[in-house]
């Protein structure tokens, strides 16, 4: 539509049904044929359908709040696996974004920081929690009263550190 000075025009594009939602989604919303919101929206909701809470755009991750335990995220040996592995190599999970981060600060030298944001009651603490849990992990060693870092660690009140961060 010209609407007379030339610079206003409409662009509607014929995108065929299904194009851009495969019926499980996608792992990483870039991988999207249109990142428009409704497209957003619908991939995270199919993933969340099956039980897929987390969900990359590049290297950010989206996390949708289960209000549910989900089993196959409570594996103990998930941290081993995210530790062998590259970014984006296994679903989308808190303990990739960490592993992204330590690498880079151990490799390169380079300090990093993670952002946790999302609405009060989003699993900011639960998100906060596993990404410590994992960097205790990867930097731990048992001190000599026999506790580890890990434990010492996650004995800290996340969810003041948070409110103090992100308000
Ligand atoms: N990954 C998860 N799996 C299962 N339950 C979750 C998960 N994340 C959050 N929850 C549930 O949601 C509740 C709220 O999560 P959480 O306290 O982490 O939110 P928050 O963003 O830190 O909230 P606030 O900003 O109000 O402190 C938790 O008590 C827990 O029951």
């Amino acid at each position: 539509m010209d609407c007379g000075n030339g610079g206003c025009y409409q662009v509607i594009k014929c995108i065929p049904k299904d194009a851009e939602a495969p019926p499980f989604g996608v792992d990483d919303m870039t991988k999207l044929a249109y990142l428009h919101e409704p497209g957003v929206l619908n991939n995270m909701r199919s993933r969340y359908d099956i039980n897929e809470i987390y969900t990359y755009t590049g290297s950010i991750l989206i996390a949708v709040n289960p209000f549910t335990r989900l089993a196959h995220l409570c594996n103990s040996h998930m941290m081993a696996q995210y530790k062998e592995a590259a970014f984006g190599e296994l679903s989308p999970y808190p303990f990739a974004v960490a592993d992204a981060v330590y690498r880079v600060m151990i490799n390169e030298d380079i300090s990093q920081s993670i952002l946790v944001s999302g609405e009060s009651g989003a699993g900011k603490t639960g998100s906060t929690n596993q990404l410590m849990r994992y960097l205790a992990y990867m930097g731990g060693r048992a001190s000599t009263d026999g506790s580890s870092v890990e434990h010492k660690v996650l004995e800290v009140n996340y969810k003041k550190l948070i409110q103090l961060l992100v308000g």
